[in-house]
């Protein structure tokens, strides 16, 4: 389980649609002030402040000029696409000069400064899986909503065409996070009436998200859409050998995600989730009981193939069919889950804990994995481009996904082994005491008399039995290097024989016959 967000951004592409050639006959508005929409509407929506760091050297004698053109600028933003297409902007002489709670300024490509009021910001939310703002341009006092957002959830919203979900596949396919941005040109009535009511909505005492959501989405009817953006999500380094390591030390990797089912296949084929010779079995659109039921004799029927499905269509079949999925599931080598909510994603891996009995480990690095994280026997956050959110929530963090080998590997194993031994010395070195203490008592008319008096009981529990101690913390049953080179010693541990039932009994066996 983890989200694999790496250096997005590297290589986006806005994508303009078919629309965007010319055609022939009459045409409303040239295609490139279509264009130009596209890319303004883009450095527009989204969440992003530019901020303005000095390099090193500051010279006090320097001018203000001196000073700007010395200055390197930082995107921040929670979501690391939106910085991904505000570079992308920029890169087309669109750069976003200044953002504050109520305004924003765009640079154009002949250098002069446009500025937008922010009269309105929804947010983006897991659940939503879109965002919008409402900007008003200064000068010309348009006002005009932009949004942008997961496919799935933008077909309903924007007017029809006959591109969208095509092109929307075929970026998918080359392992692109798509997002779908469209527009809508509001009056100054339009709006007036609207904030009315958004306040309204804000102020009310019962049900106030229902509410606001409602009024959001009178707003969302009809959009124009604008373009499609691809943004690439690039892997980090040693993704690939790490999960290799992770399948050969006998771990099951579980891919949750809440990209869209194309490019989480792409990805999954590109991290060698999924081999390029291993079939993958897509589940199908499931809706009620029957089509869950077919498409699980389906499944049982494709043997040794991965398995890929929708978040939606896995809510439906544990609905009904919990079992026999969670069987089946366990039986793929790898597990795809696509367009995932975060509350989901928690939901599997409790499913997978008290199904299976088995230890969860969850991975995550954004907002949306926290709850998995949490759901999970251990939790790992990475520290990355998507904040702190879930490394704050996590048992471990860690910076990259590449140190998950060693962390299970060599750290796991050694703390596994170490925590198995100490445990159960402590307990024998106490009862080994207390059973001599106990047959020193009974030869003696059970009289309550100490077998060794003063020092000699407390150096026992101290010093004495330091070293031992010391031994154990310390050890190492194989070296470093030898545990990573060979991962399947890993499987050794996950039957769990260094503490269970049968070594508490033999080491308090051993104890009596010892104190005896
Ligand atoms: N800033 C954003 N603005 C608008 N839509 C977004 C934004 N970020 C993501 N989306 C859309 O919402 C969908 C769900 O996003 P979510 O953050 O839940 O998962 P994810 O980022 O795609 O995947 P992962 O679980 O691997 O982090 C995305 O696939 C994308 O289409
Ligand atoms: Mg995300």
């Amino acid at each position: 389980m983890f989200g694999q967000k790496e250096d997005p951004g590297q290589a986006q592409q806005p994508f303009l649609g078919p629309s965007m050639t010319p055609t022939r006959g009459p045409v409303r508005r040239t295609v490139v002030t279509r264009v130009y929409e596209a890319v303004r509407a883009i450095a527009l929506c989204h969440n992003v402040t530019p901020v303005f760091e000095d390099d090193e050297d500051v010279n006090f004698d320097d001018t203000e000029a001196d000073r700007q053109s010395r200055q390197t600028v930082v995107y921040q933003a929670a979501s690391p696409d939106e910085v991904a297409l505000v570079k992308w902007t920029e890169s087309v002489d669109l750069t976003l000069v200044k953002r504050d709670l109520n305004s924003m300024q765009l640079r154009t490509p002949s250098g002069s400064i446009v500025k937008f009021q922010i009269l309105q910001v929804f947010p983006f939310t897991s659940e939503t899986k879109r965002m919008g703002i409402i900007v008003k341009e200064e000068d010309t006092g348009e006002i005009t909503f932009l949004m942008k957002g997961a496919d799935v959830v933008m077909t309903t919203i924007v007017q029809y065409n006959d591109w969208l979900e095509e092109e929307c596949g075929n970026l998918a396919r080359e392992g692109l996070r798509t997002l779908v941005v469209a527009k809508k040109v509001l009056t100054e009535e339009q709006y007036q009436e609207f904030e009315i009511r958004y306040h309204q909505a804000k102020m009310s005492t019962q049900d106030r998200n229902a509410k606001v959501q409602a009024v959001i989405e009178s707003l969302e009817r009809d959009m124009e859409l604008l373009c499609l953006t691809g943004v690439e999500d690039k892997l980090q380094e040693g993704v690939r050998p790490t999960l290799e390591l992770l399948r050969n030390a006998g771990i099951k990797v579980w891919m949750l995600t809440g990209d869209k089912l194309e490019t989480a296949i792409c990805i999954a084929k590109s991290s060698k989730l999924v081999s390029r010779l291993q079939d993958i079995h897509t589940f199908g659109t499931v809706i009620g009981r029957t089509d869950a039921h077919l498409e699980l004799n389906a499944l049982r029927r494709k043997q040794d193939a991965a398995l890929v499905i929708t978040g939606n269509s896995l809510q439906v079949c544990l609905k009904y069919y919990e079992h026999e999925f969670v069987e089946l599931a366990c039986q793929c080598p790898s597990v795809v889950v696509c367009r995932c909510s975060p509350t989901q994603k928690a939901d599997i891996v409790k499913l997978l804990r008290n199904h299976t009995g088995k230890r969860t480990c969850a991975i995550g690095d954004g907002g949306n994995d926290v709850s998995m994280i949490q759901a999970a026997n251990a939790g790992i956050g990475i520290v990355g481009k998507e904040g702190k959110q879930a490394s704050l929530a996590a048992d471990f963090s860690i910076t990259q996904f590449s140190y998950i080998g060693r962390l299970l590997l060599v750290h796991g194993r050694n703390s596994y082994k170490r925590s198995a031994a100490l445990s159960q010395f402590v307990i024998h070195r106490g009862l080994i005491i207390s059973t001599m203490q106990a047959v020193f008592c009974a030869v003696f008319y059970f009289a309550s008399v100490a077998l060794f008096p003063g020092f000699l009981m407390v150096g026992f529990s101290t010093v004495y039995t330091m070293y031992p101690v010391f031994s154990l913390v310390l050890d190492k049953d194989v070296k470093a290097e030898i545990a990573m080179t060979y991962p399947e010693l890993y499987k050794e541990l996950t039957k769990g024989r260094s503490l269970s039932f049968k070594t508490f009994f033999m080491w308090v066996l051993i104890s009596v016959y010892q104190g005896k």
